[in-house]
């Protein structure tokens, strides 16, 4: 693990550290903040998923989280979206390919061999931090847009394993919104069936832990009609009985300015359930 940047910020410090990512068989470069408490106590880590066309820069460049993980003493996490690099399969539109590995693994041709963003996220990234920084195994998982279905679906495939999450506008079902669909039958190719287990909207029907949801939703949103609709998961987390608070402010968009007015929210809701 090579680190390549490191900067004081909120007493603490913003690295961004690069290694062998080997669930995706490339080089990967992921962003971590460690609050001034993680000098002398083992802190709980949050996972920020971004969304399309992001790298680990986005969320550190322009969430302002870092003065609110200083408050609370949670280290924030925030990982690129996709493998990337000579020998990565690609696609010159922004929703396929690099900057859009939707957060799953790949079982088609040619993304099954580097698209196993899952299990990056869920499993290798965690393991490596857990070992190479002095941190809880106290977990957290949040994110935007395709990062918010990331961490959506992360949560519910892996009960147990995070203690809070929530999204910023998400795409909730991606089986039924043209991202989605499109991204779905790249790598997990024509069966919809396949895709129920990658879909938030399928997953709360059988999902043994019924960790609490929270979303915020912009209502000037560019994608919410079309790509994100929360409604989709409020009628299925209604059917299941699964606890779902979804806030809609109006006047907001899709982009960061909308996360860096809500950011100190969601990361004061994580830290309720990781400091407990
Ligand atoms: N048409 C847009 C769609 C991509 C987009 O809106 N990406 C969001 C996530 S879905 C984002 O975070 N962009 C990077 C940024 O705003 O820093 C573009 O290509 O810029």
């Amino acid at each position: 693990m090579q680190r390549l940047s490191h900067q004081r910020c909120f007493g603490g410090w913003q690295d961004v550290y690069r290694h062998r990512a080997e669930s995706l068989g490339c080089d990967m470069n992921f962003a971590v903040y460690l609050p001034p408490q993680a000098e002398r106590e083992a802190c709980p880590v949050l996972y920020w998923l971004s969304g399309l066309t992001c790298t680990e820069q986005n969320f550190i460049t322009k969430a302002g989280a870092q003065r609110y993980a200083a408050e609370h003493g949670v280290v924030i996490v925030a990982p690129d979206t996709s493998p990337r690099g000579e020998g990565v399969a690609d696609d010159p539109a922004y929703d396929l390919g690099m900057g859009a590995g939707f957060y799953v693994d790949a079982t088609q041709a040619p993304w099954s061999a580097h698209y196993r963003m899952q299990s990056y996220v869920a499993d290798e990234l965690p393991a490596l931090v857990e070992r190479g920084f002095a941190v809880s195994h106290r977990r957290g998982i949040f994110g935007h847009s395709m990062g918010g279905h990331g961490a959506l679906i992360t949560a519910l495939r892996h009960p147990g394993r995070y203690a809070s999450v929530s999204a910023f506008s998400p795409i909730v079902a991606p089986g039924r919104v043209p991202w989605g669909e499109k991204a779905l039958t790249a790598y997990l190719g024509d069966d919809r069936d396949a895709w129920r287990a990658w879909d938030a909207s399928e997953l709360v029907a059988t999902a043994r832990e019924k960790l609490p949801i929270l979303i915020d939703q912009g209502e000037a949103d560019e994608f919410l009609a079309t790509q994100l609709r929360p409604d989709l998961l409020e009628t299925a987390c209604a059917a299941a009985g699964h606890p779902l608070t979804v806030r809609r402010h109006a006047g907001y968009d899709h982009s960061y300015y909308f996360i860096a007015s809500f950011i100190g929210e969601h990361i004061a809701h994580h830290a309720r359930a990781l400091r407990t």
